[in-house]
């Protein structure tokens, strides 16, 4: 059994990861709230570290949330990412700990790279501002893992995942990304016999979405490599129009209303294909079509408004 502490448990990752993790069993699991530890503090997380002992870190811990939060709460997402990251990967060092495993954003490439986006174009152009805060944190977290690598000869890397959903989304209707936030407005429009729906933006952005667990199995897929590239792109590889989303999760919801657009708002990153070559090349590929799995995460919506477990 090889113990595998998994950061950020209760959030929509690291809960897709515990579960990932049951089914594949040979894991002994642990998980820690806040109440037990705060991983921005760095006192904290040495000693819990020390005392845990774990073989596996994953980094699923982050302050998490979509354009609007990013936008709003800069100095929050700068600061609690780069903490987490660093307390993280430095106590792992002094725990001994064997291999971690840190988990970035697509959003760390440069707003106008190539597209696809392969890894090497990190760090080539300027970013996106919207989301400027939280990509500097999430490059220093897989900068950290690449360097220790190279000084201590330490099996920590990462994996960069694309935009992605899943069962215990954040449904909250101004801080959270595209998918459960309109999940929820399509509801709520469909619920009130609402003519139209307004989704943020112009609607041409294009963004691509994996679910949570395909990147959950690319996770423990990337734990059995011997050596693991540095950083890898995890995406399904094809993308559609912020628009064309909306009419899938209209689709999914069942409202029939018209789709409108407010271009007062942000659109962020023209376009955020990842080039996911490398990490199909090591042989893990998605396999949640998105029909399904928009279907799962409404189901997972509606159970939260029934009182299940989701944020809303
Ligand atoms: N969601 C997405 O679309 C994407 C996510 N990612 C990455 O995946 C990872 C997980 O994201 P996601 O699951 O969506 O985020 P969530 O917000 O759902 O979960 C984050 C978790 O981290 C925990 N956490 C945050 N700060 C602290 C802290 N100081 N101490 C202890 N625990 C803390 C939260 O705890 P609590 O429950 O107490 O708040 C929560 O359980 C992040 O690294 C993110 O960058 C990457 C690409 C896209
Ligand atoms: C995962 C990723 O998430 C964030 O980047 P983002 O891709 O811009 O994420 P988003 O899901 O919030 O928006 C995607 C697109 O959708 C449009 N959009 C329409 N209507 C709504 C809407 O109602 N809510 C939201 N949130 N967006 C909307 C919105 O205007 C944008 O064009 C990063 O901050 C960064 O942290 C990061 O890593």
């Amino acid at each position: 059994m090889k113990k595998i502490y998994i950061s950020g448990h209760r959030g929509m990752v690291g809960s897709a990861l515990v579960r990932e993790a049951g089914l594949r069993g040979g894991f002994d699991i642990l998980t820690a709230g806040r109440d037990r530890v705060d991983l921005c503090d760095q006192t904290a997380t040495f000693s819990f570290l020390e005392e845990e002992q774990p073989e596996i870190v994953v980094i699923a811990a982050a302050k998490v949330g979509g354009i609007h939060a990013n936008s709003t709460y800069p100095a929050d997402f700068i600061y609690e990412n780069l903490a987490i990251a660093s307390n993280l990967v430095e106590g792992s060092r002094r725990a001994g700990v064997e291999r971690v495993l840190f988990l970035g954003s697509s959003c760390i490439y440069p707003k106008l790279a190539p597209q696809p986006m392969p890894e090497d174009c990190l760090l080539t152009s300027p970013l996106e501002v919207t989301n400027e805060a939280y990509a500097i944190a999430k490059i220093a977290g897989l900068k950290l893992c690449q360097h220790y690598r190279a000084q201590h000869g330490l099996l920590y890397h990462s994996a960069m995942p694309t935009n992605l959903y899943g069962p215990g989304d954040n449904y909250h209707p101004e801080n959270s990304h595209v998918i459960p936030a309109l999940i929820r407005r399509f509801h709520e429009a469909k619920e009130s016999g609402a003519e139209s729906v307004t989704i943020w933006g112009t609607g041409t952005p294009r963004r691509e979405f994996l679910h949570t667990k395909d990147l959950a199995e690319a996770c423990f897929h990337l734990l059995e490599l011997d050596n693991p590239p540095d950083w890898v792109n995890v995406g399904v590889g094809e993308d559609v129009t912020i628009l064309e989303l909306a009419q899938w999760v209209a689709r999914t919801v069942g409202y029939q209303g018209e789709i409108l657009t407010d271009p007062s708002k942000p659109d962020g990153t023209p376009r955020k294909l990842m080039d996911v070559s490398r990490l199909k090349g090591t042989g893990w590929e998605p396999k949640i079509g998105f029909e399904e799995g928009l279907a799962e995460a409404y189901r997972d919506f509606q159970a939260s408004l029934a009182g299940g477990n989701a944020r809303l």
